[in-house]
């Protein structure tokens, strides 16, 4: 099966502050849903950033989609192909309608007006909001607002999502809508999540990213190291 990403080793620390990734290493398979857990500041969505090259790190190598990227021109494949779901919608929604916001994407790919509108009514559909094309984007709920920064992305037909806490402020019923989603899509996915039924709904594998690097979690070795018997301290 082909690799769609490989890092290795990165060290990333943001000017004048400890690093953040200190020897991360993960790969991403097709057909992977690969779950990034970990504390608040682990570093999860300076990682994803750095596979997409908005964040260049000081050691390390990228390999995304079979070439190892390293200049600002390598990155720009890698952001077409990979979609990038931010943490905040807000961050991603910055046009008056939700046509005008799905449709940007397309019409920069040089797709024709009615072909990007073409393209708005299918990613809608995909993410069951059929009938939101003109809506405006500022009065939806922030459930909407998500499931629609995720359509501006699949608009862009990526090989590779990126979804940084697709679930973050989803109520019960919204978080289900949005696990149906994500498991009817053909694409390999990274999911930034601390929601563990979410992570066992969705994800194929999951890792943990703790003092800058990448592990598998195992609950059973949180009890496995035990104080020695008849201890007195
Ligand atoms: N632009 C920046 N400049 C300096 N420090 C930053 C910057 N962005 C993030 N940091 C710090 O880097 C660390 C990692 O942040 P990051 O947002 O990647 O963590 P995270 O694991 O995604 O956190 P959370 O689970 O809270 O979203 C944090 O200590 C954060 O304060």
């Amino acid at each position: 099966m082909p690799r769609l990403f490989e890092v290795v080793d990165l060290r990333f620390a943001y000017p004048h502050r400890p690093p953040v990734l200190a020897g991360a290493r993960l790969h991403l398979d097709a057909g992977e849903r690969l779950a990034i857990t970990g504390p608040n500041g682990a570093g999860k969505s300076t990682l994803l950033q750095v596979l997409v090259g908005l964040l260049r790190p000081q050691e390390g190598r990228v390999v995304a989609f079979g070439r190892e990227r390293r200049a600002e021109a390598d990155f720009h494949e890698v952001r077409r192909r990979a979609g990038y779901v931010f943490q905040d919608p807000d961050d991603q929604l910055f046009c008056p309608t939700v046509a005008e916001d799905v449709a940007f994407g397309p019409l920069n790919l040089g797709q024709s007006r009615a072909e990007a509108l073409a393209t708005v009514e299918r990613v809608l559909a995909q993410v069951g909001l059929e009938g939101f094309r003109d809506r405006v984007t500022h009065t939806l709920s922030g459930g909407e607002k998500r499931l629609v920064s995720l359509a501006c992305v699949l608009a862009m037909d990526p090989d590779v999502l990126l979804l940084d806490e697709p679930t973050n402020a989803l109520d019960e019923e919204t978080t289900d809508r949005m696990v149906a989603v994500l498991h009817d899509l053909p694409q390999a996915m990274i999911l930034v999540s601390h929601d563990p039924h979410f992570r066992r709904k969705v994800a194929t594998r999951t890792l943990r990213l703790s003092r800058g690097r990448l592990d598998v979690p195992d609950p059973a070795c949180r009890h496995a190291v035990r104080e020695p018997e008849g201890r007195t301290g």
